[in-house]
């Protein structure tokens, strides 16, 4: 057994093997008559049997005892219903919106990462698989005996404020903001607080896993590298006749059950179905070195493709620091509308598209075909700019979930939160006309 729980395997959906004590994977084979240190062998399926081996995975765990050893589920009472996983009747609005930043736990709050998640938009449905669902977690409360696992989808974690340490059922993973996490659908964690309050956003998709963007000319390596992604390895813990809750997201409504030992009793396990972290740091920034903006394509970490070859459930972009060195180019975001929606969040810094009111732990929505782009100020200045080589966005991290479905908002995210801005559409409101029929 390793002595610091937090070390890795490198490579992004590698088939890896992991034990916490010698010689605990059968070897061979995945299911021999009794399995060694007599553990349970358990399969965790994350795409159907029958999916092509290119895109199959699933892990065997092989634990203290089966998953299955826990009491019946109820209806966990959280004093919230601002989960969502069916976006047929939440709110729908063509507007721009942005959000100030979301609130940390506020006096008097005990919100652990479960009860602290709050649905703010969405399309589609996790029964049918298809859709995705943008939370905002906000958190001040250890989970402690308390694990969680996902019948939904999967979660891209992107922590904005405070570490997150999560034990998995693979092992245990230590999140930086500036890093995400992916823990997929089923997998059961549970997430302590080691600097106290957190906030994050969290891009779930019901009907398919992340990938890494097909690279095209760009060639066999760049964005983010493979080697890059960290997966747990395998630890344990060996607890008996302590009282656990094991709480599920299932359909959107959280339930509890009881178990009498802790989930996190995984001796060994192999597999391609496991969670991973990234940090964006790591990102090998592409862009044009001569003239014009580059689409944001350029910038994507993640990708959640659908059956339509090209376009993304979701795609998870960032805009990293890097250098702008192109000559006679408008630099920032371009004005557009785009067949695709964009949700917007920001780790740190600022964003190079807005000179004030987007803010790190808010966001911004601009839905299908609604018109957006730099605002006046911005526009302004990088219209009339000296075009030197610079640094964009040094100690900055902004991100963006867009996706090819229309999103909803819900009635936490529209009206509850109570952090959408009015006066949104007013960035805008300066740009005045400039034409002269004479050209100059
Ligand atoms: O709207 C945004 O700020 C995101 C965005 C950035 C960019 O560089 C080009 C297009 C785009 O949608
Ligand atoms: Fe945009």
């Amino acid at each position: 057994m390793t002595t610091d729980p937090y070390q890795y395997l490198e490579g992004f959906h590698n088939h890896h093997t992991s034990e916490a004590l010698p010689d605990s994977l059968p070897k061979g084979q995945n299911t021999p008559q009794k399995c060694p240190y007599n553990l349970y062998a358990e399969q965790l399926s994350g795409t159907a049997f029958t999916v092509p081996r290119t895109h199959n995975q699933r892990s065997w765990l092989y634990r203290i005892r089966p998953s299955v050893v826990h009491e019946p589920f109820s209806p966990l009472q959280a004093g919230t219903d601002a989960l969502l996983s069916n976006f047929a009747n939440a709110h729908i609005t063509p507007n721009q919106l942005r959000w100030d930043p979301f609130d940390l736990p506020q006096d008097g709050e005990e919100v652990d990462f479960v009860t602290g998640l709050r649905t703010v938009a969405g399309a589609g449905d996790a029964a049918t698989r298809n859709g995705l669902a943008i939370h905002i977690y906000h958190a001040n409360q250890n989970m402690s005996k308390r694990a969680f696992y996902n019948a939904d989808g999967d979660f891209l974690i992107v922590p904005q404020h405070g570490r997150l340490d999560i034990t998995t059922e693979f092992g245990k993973i230590m999140v930086h903001p500036n890093e995400i996490c992916v823990i997929q659908r089923g997998i059961r964690y549970s997430v302590d607080l080691p600097d106290g309050p957190v906030r994050g956003y969290i891009l779930e998709v019901f009907g398919a896993h992340y990938e890494l963007p097909d690279l095209g000319p760009i060639g066999a390596n760049g964005l983010a590298n493979p080697r890059d992604f960290v997966t747990p390895q395998a630890y344990y813990e060996d607890a008996d006749n302590e009282e656990w809750q094991m709480v599920t997201k299932f359909l959107g409504k959280l339930f509890v059950a009881k178990q009498n030992h802790s989930p996190f009793d995984v001796v060994a396990w192999h597999g391609n179905y496991a969670p991973y972290k990234y940090d964006l740091a790591k990102f090998c920034v592409i862009n044009s070195v001569s003239y014009d903006h580059i689409d944001p394509s350029i910038f994507t970490v993640l990708t959640c493709k659908s059956d339509t070859v090209g376009v993304a459930i979701a795609d998870f972009v960032i805009f990293p620091p890097r250098w702008a060195v192109q000559e006679n180019t408008f630099r920032p975001p371009y004005f557009h509308r785009n067949c695709m929606s964009e949700f917007m969040g920001l780790i740190l810094g600022d964003y190079e598209g807005k000179t004030g009111g987007f803010q790190p732990g808010g966001a911004s929505l601009h839905n299908i075909m609604t018109p957006h782009g730099p605002d006046a100020a911005v526009f302004q200045k990088a219209s009339t700019a000296e075009l030197q080589p610079v640094r964009v966005a040094d100690g900055t991290q902004a991100f963006m979930f867009e996706t090819s479905l229309t999103l909803s908002v819900t009635e936490w995210g529209l009206v509850k939160c109570n952090k959408v801005q009015p006066d949104y559409w007013k960035s805008w409101r300066a740009l005045e006309s400039q034409f002269s029929a004479t050209q100059i």
